[in-house]
């Protein structure tokens, strides 16, 4: 038998009946889901990232979990509220884009993972202001264009896209740089930290092991852009089946004839590779047209007729929407505050010796995503509603 958490019987944190908590000294909070309390706290190392602790009330112990996705840092405190099947994390003294974080417990992504990874596990995602359009997943046989479409997408409008980076096994071509085209790894490497949960899909794909790291994906949502991953059909499949919501477009040759013509002028594989391209382009293709996992398929005969239509099919064609600076600014506490949760509303009471305006409420009838990547849609408004709370 462990012992439970010392938060909840010595009254350290008080947890009112609507799930809102307000931080002790130690900067832990304690949150129940179900039978597990979430003891969140700072880490006892000098990262300053945030530790989670996890006692079953029914067990009576302190239980093991995998924690997936990226931890939150600098850490000088939160608040803590739980949803049904998270927990959100309101940092103090947050830097702007880096204020608030969810738990994620019992979602379907969690639910899933636990049943690839054979163990518990609970996942972090972050926050972010305003929406972001869904990731837009794009496969089709090697050499049919998808690389050379990418590009002009993301060059076209460099302000809404961003290339999610797999990492390959296989070795880089002359003109690849590491970071930039693929995370170049080795091959036990990336099986550790495949094992490890790192890894939001992956495939061998001719002869080598590629992937999506969650990692990759949060980045391009951090940078408040749309997320463009190139991966092959069972990669497709994979993402297809988890929890992260996307658009698929699969590229088909105009004929087997110009693909391995196109695979041959590029000049980057050997004879050898090249026939096994052409080998597995078969079965994409017919995958591809055929599984159901893609949402449109395009045909790649006329560069720019191709490009044309994928504009269109993102809703890109005619009309070019201008970046936007427009994202609302708000200022979130940087003192002491307290939360509370009414309905799908949070209401942040600030410091009314600090903050001008102190009651900040989050709407989270606006969420959308969610791990593995960023939680979007954090719809932050500055409230009329007066509710009495005390501070401490
Ligand atoms: N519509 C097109 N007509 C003629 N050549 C094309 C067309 N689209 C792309 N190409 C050329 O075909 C070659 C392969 O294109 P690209 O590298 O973009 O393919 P890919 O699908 O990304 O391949 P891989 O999956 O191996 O990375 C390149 O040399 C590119 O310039
Ligand atoms: N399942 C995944 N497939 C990936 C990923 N990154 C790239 N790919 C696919 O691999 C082939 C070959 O690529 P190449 O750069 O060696 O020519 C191609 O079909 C890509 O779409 C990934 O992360 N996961």
């Amino acid at each position: 038998m462990g012992e439970a958490p010392k938060l909840i019987p010595h009254g350290q944190q008080n947890e009112t009946s609507n799930g809102s908590k307000l931080e002790d000294e130690t900067f832990e909070t304690a949150t129940t889901i179900g039978d597990k309390t979430y003891v969140i706290g700072r880490a006892d190392d000098e990262t300053s990232s945030i530790n989670v602790r996890i006692f079953d009330k029914r067990l009576g112990e302190w239980v093991n979990r995998a924690v997936l996705g990226t931890k939150p840092m600098s850490f000088e405190g939160h608040s803590a509220v739980s949803l049904k099947d998270r927990i959100v994390i309101l940092k103090k003294n947050p830097k702007p884009d880096d204020h608030t974080w969810f738990l994620e417990v019992d979602t379907q992504y969690v639910r899933q993972q636990q049943k690839v990874l054979g163990t518990e596990v609970v996942a972090w995602s972050k926050g972010v202001i305003g929406s972001v359009e869904k990731p837009v997943v794009i496969s089709g046989p090697s050499g049919v264009g998808k690389g050379t479409l990418i590009s002009m997408l993301m060059k076209e409008f460099p302000w809404m896209f961003g290339f999610s980076v797999s990492h390959t096994t296989r070795a880089p071509r002359a003109m690849e740089k590491d970071g930039i085209h693929y995370h170049f790894t080795e091959k036990s490497i990336m099986e550790e930290e495949i094992k490890d949960g790192k890894f939001l899909e992956f495939a061998s794909v001719h002869g080598n092991l590629y992937g999506t790291s969650v990692e990759a994906v949060e980045l391009v949502s951090d940078a408040g852009k749309r997320c463009i991953l190139d991966i092959d059909v069972q990669g497709a499949r994979s993402v297809r089946a988890s929890s992260l919501e996307a658009i698929f477009i699969f590229i088909c040759p105009p004929s087997m004839e110009e693909l391995e013509k196109r695979l041959r002028d590029r000049g980057t594989e050997t004879e050898e590779q090249i026939q096994k391209r052409l080998r597995n382009a078969q079965s994409e293709i017919e995958q591809g047209k055929s599984s159901g996992i893609f949402d449109f398929i395009l045909y790649n005969d006329k560069l720019e007729e191709c490009y044309e239509s994928l504009k269109k099919l993102l809703g890109l064609d005619g009309y070019v929407i201008p970046p936007s600076n427009s994202k609302r600014e708000i200022s979130l506490p940087m003192d002491h505050h307290s939360v509370l949760k009414i309905e799908d509303k949070i209401l942040i009471n600030c410091n009314p010796l600090i903050e001008s305006n102190n009651k900040i409420m989050l709407d989270l009838s606006s969420l959308e995503g969610g791990a593995p990547g960023r939680t979007r849609g954090l719809d932050f408004r500055y409230s009329t509603e007066c509710i009495n709370l005390t501070f401490n």
